[in-house]
């Protein structure tokens, strides 16, 4: 375990105020040495006083800042905490943290400051992997769904399942020891009950497995289409500011253009592309290469057409093939030829919709055919807890472990029902992170920044 005193920046650089976040059995001496203020700090616990900033070598003053003093173990790390905010330029910022690492502070880790509230039991596995999940949140449901991990809602589902099954476990192993006394066991059917609800709990978690990789990862939607239809226009409206550049002359885009937006609370990450078509231009010519390629990764496809030129030559071409689906927005109904569709829409596979971005007629049924295609039903609830990709595998090992359970249970087989509990207690520790897996940790707080 470490003991040292870490320390690191934990705002994001730019802001009006940073805040430098210490943390270790010796955050309060480090304090001591780069700060002073009107009072003292082990006086005024969890306080926000003013003072100076002091470089420990030199004794020159440096910002201006609040300090902090949080002594563990009730604070975020388990450990003794000092926090600094100071102004948040670049270089009072990186000044302010010279200082604490110049007094005995190490440069924290990305993602220490939580892995330490983990392995102090300040939090549990999933709740610290939601503490990343709030900070990526794109969309007011992800947030809430990460919050909602993050305050214990998911962890103490699989908490409640696991201490049932322990007990399940204990009972089994006496019954092995005494298999031929009549003492007072829990009657079949009460076990079954246990197993019975765990399956349905876990079958109830998975079915959020969907919701969670949306939310948590956005779709990748690309728009794609012949040059000026529209889709640079789309683009814009859907992030509500002038994005990119719009004008009438076909070839406008000529480089992929990726943002991040929402859509009915779906994260998407959306591109724009250079309008497909035959062109001389080497500039054009790379841009439309990089449109082919976007369209090959999409998760979803915005095949825009303009309404107002035959339709018959704007058709996605022939030799596109994409596993994703796809919906053909018919864009500038306002100024629409009168036209029959090609027989392309017959396909059943083919989802479309008339539109004028211009004028913003019908978007809503535009922003219907996303949230279907994303969801594959109308009106998708999305839960409160949604699990993530490692959880989601771990589940289905223990759903698997408790069906073979219930198998054995009515045969009497205890030690067969005891391996198949254990099979099912493993990955649901492993959800909490109640075993020790160094490699798993490194994997998932090496994701997070510094300072967090
Ligand atoms: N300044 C600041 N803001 C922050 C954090 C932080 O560490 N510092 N957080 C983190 O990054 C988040 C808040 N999370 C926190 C979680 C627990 C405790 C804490 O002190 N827990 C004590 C109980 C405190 C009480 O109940 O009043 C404990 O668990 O024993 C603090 C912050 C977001 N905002
Ligand atoms: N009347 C009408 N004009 C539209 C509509 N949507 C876009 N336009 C116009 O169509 C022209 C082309 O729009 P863009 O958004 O630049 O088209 P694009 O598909 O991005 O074009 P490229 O980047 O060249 O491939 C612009 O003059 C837009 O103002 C619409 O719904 N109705
Ligand atoms: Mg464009």
């Amino acid at each position: 375990m470490d003991h040292d005193t870490i320390a690191a920046l934990a705002t994001a650089p730019g802001g009006s105020i940073a805040i430098i976040r210490v943390s270790g059995l010796d955050a309060l001496s480090v304090a001591k040495k780069v700060w002073r203020g009107k009072t003292n700090l082990e006086n005024n616990e969890r306080r926000l006083v003013l003072g100076q900033m002091i470089d420990p070598e030199t004794q020159e003053p440096g910002d201006q800042a609040m300090a902090v003093y949080m002594k563990g173990p009730q604070t975020y790390t388990g450990e003794d905490v000092v926090e600094f905010q100071c102004h948040g330029g670049n270089f009072t910022a990186k000044h302010t943290l010279m200082c604490t690492l110049k007094a005995g502070a190490r440069a924290a880790e990305a993602g220490e400051f939580t892995k330490r509230a983990f392995v102090n039991g300040k939090l549990d596995l999933t709740q610290a992997e939601a503490v990343m999940d709030v900070i990526s949140a794109g969309s007011e449901k992800a947030m809430q769904i990460a919050v909602n991990q993050l305050n214990g809602r998911f962890g103490n589902e699989i908490r409640s399942m696991y201490d049932g099954l322990s007990d399940l476990l204990a009972e089994c192993e006496v019954r092995m020891d005494f298999v031929d006394e009549d003492l007072n066991w829990t009657p079949p059917e009460t076990m079954n009950k246990t197993l019975n609800d765990a399956s349905t709990l876990m079958a109830k978690l998975l079915e959020g497995r969907k919701d969670g990789e949306v939310l948590r990862d956005g779709v990748k939607v690309i728009i794609g289409g012949p040059p000026n239809a529209g889709k640079s226009s789309l683009m814009n409206h859907v992030l509500g500011r002038d994005r990119a550049i719009v004008t009438d002359i076909a070839g406008t885009t000529r480089d992929t253009l990726e943002e991040y937006t929402r859509i009915r609370g779906i994260p998407l990450k959306i591109t724009d592309t250079a309008g497909i078509r035959e062109a001389e231009d080497i500039v054009e010519r790379t841009g439309i290469e990089r449109s082919k390629q976007a369209l090959k990764e999409a998760q979803l496809i915005l095949w825009l057409m303009d309404l107002s030129r035959p339709l018959e030559d704007q058709l996605p071409p022939e030799d596109f093939k994409s596993d994703a689906p796809l919906i053909v927005i018919l864009n500038k109904s306002d100024i629409a030829l009168e036209q029959e569709l090609p027989s392309y829409f017959n396909q059943s596979h083919v989802s479309h919709v008339r539109v004028s971005v211009k004028s913003e007629d019908n978007l809503n049924r535009l922003y219907d055919l996303i949230e279907e295609a994303v969801w594959q039903e109308d009106h998708h609830h999305i839960p409160d807890v949604a699990v993530n990709a490692r959880h989601g595998v771990l589940l289905e090992q223990a759903v698997q472990q408790i069906d073979d359970c219930q198998a054995c249970i009515d045969g009497e087989a205890w030690e067969l029902v005891s391996v198949h509990l254990r099979g099912a207690l493993d990955p649901l520790g492993e959800i909490l992170g109640l075993t020790l897996m160094p490699d798993i940790l490194h994997t998932i707080f090496g994701r997070y920044c510094i300072g967090k």
